[in-house]
């Protein structure tokens, strides 16, 4: 269950009424990947991802680039055994934890679910000029202290992850802060990034 959940991701998730969003049945890592499941049907197609990109802000030529990395990547480690693979590249949520790399901080678990102690061990160890944001370049020595020998593809999927962050999720003063990494992790802070270019447009026209 997610406590204080907003009403944005409520609707995302397609919840009602006042409670608490019931996300018992879903990972952590799951509901990180839901957001960019358009049409909550458990796949995710390229087209979707690149939605997904867009709708947080990113470029035309990121969420291309994004799409046809990450389905990419996952399409075929998430594919169910007796599902055809189809040149679409669908990412299958249900199995979104076999997408999990190498070189990453270990905050979500094998099966995808979050570890709150290695979350917090990002900040202890490597947040040094503010306990509670990295600058970027903690943030760097963070990828750099996170790397697993001979694994590049890791590497490069981590960095991907946490650039692609940044660029999106810093502050005024070139900051992640701790809250807005911890919303990554349960998917909260897309759908929050999401409502709020919505209502900024909204209130521009
Ligand atoms: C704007 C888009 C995205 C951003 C900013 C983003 C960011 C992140 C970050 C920061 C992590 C944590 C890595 C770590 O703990 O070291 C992560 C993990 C992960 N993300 Fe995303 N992500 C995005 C889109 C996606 C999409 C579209 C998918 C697939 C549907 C996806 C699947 C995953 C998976 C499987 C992991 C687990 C990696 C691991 O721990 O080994 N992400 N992502």
């Amino acid at each position: 269950r997610v406590k204080g959940v907003t009403s944005s991701l409520k609707k995302a998730l397609h919840v009602k009424g006042s409670g608490d969003v019931k996300t018992t049945n879903m990972t952590a890592l799951q509901m990180h990947a839901s957001f960019f499941d358009r049409d909550k049907d458990g796949i995710i197609t390229m087209k979707e991802t690149y939605q997904g990109m867009r709708a947080l802000g990113y470029s035309y030529a990121i969420s291309v680039a994004s799409a046809l990395f990450i389905n990419g990547a996952l399409s075929r480690k998430t594919r169910p055994p007796e599902t055809p693979a189809t040149i679409t590249l669908p990412i299958y949520i249900n199995n979104i934890k076999n997408g999990k790399h190498g070189s990453d901080t270990d905050a979500y678990d094998s099966n995808g679910r979050f570890v709150p102690k290695k979350f917090e061990k990002i900040f202890k160890k490597y947040a040094k000029t503010n306990p509670n944001a990295l600058t970027e370049g903690e943030l760097d020595n963070m990828l750099q202290g996170n790397k697993d020998a001979g694994d590049t593809t890791g590497q490069i999927a981590a960095r991907a992850e946490w650039n692609l962050l940044y660029r999106i999720a810093k502050d005024k003063d070139g900051l992640l802060q701790k809250d807005t990494v911890r919303g990554v992790y349960d998917g909260s802070l897309f759908f929050k990034l999401e409502q709020k270019r919505l209502s900024s447009k909204n209130k521009k026209t």
